[in-house]
């Protein structure tokens, strides 16, 4: 692994959120040494809980933050992506949802939708070389 940090983004919706909580809790070692961004709530939640962390909140989600992220992805500025989605629940935003996915996608960007996948990411980028 390079010197340089990690830029990772986490965004949870809110039936979610403790789920990212959680997982954060879980690697909060190795995202310790990351640069993190996070969708408004969901930036400012990880803060709360775990302020040691380098987290920047952008916008909330519905309005822009979800853009703001995508714009990162097409821009280059991240490693990974980790976006714990409701599947259950219609969002007024699902628009900005399917364009931040899609981003990652064309982009080829590390994208964890769950726990169990976000377990993968994080042990992939923090594995020594
Ligand atoms: O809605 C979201 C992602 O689509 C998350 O936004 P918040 O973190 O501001 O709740």
């Amino acid at each position: 692994m390079s010197d340089k940090k990690l830029r990772i983004a986490l965004v949870a919706h809110d039936a979610k959120k403790d789920n990212l909580i959680e997982w954060v809790g879980v690697h909060r070692e190795a995202l310790s040494k990351a640069q993190l961004f996070g969708t408004g709530t969901t930036g400012k939640r990880i803060l709360d809980n775990f302020p040691e962390l380098d987290m920047t909140p952008l916008f909330s989600g519905p309005l822009g933050g979800d853009q703001q992220i995508g714009a990162m992805i097409a821009e280059k500025k991240l490693e990974a992506l980790v976006f714990f989605i409701d599947p259950m629940s219609p969002m007024p935003h699902d628009v900005d949802v399917k364009a931040l996915t899609r981003l990652a996608t064309v982009y080829d960007l590390p994208m964890a939708n769950s726990p169990s996948t976000a377990n993968f990411v994080i042990q992939g980028l923090t594995r020594p070389d």
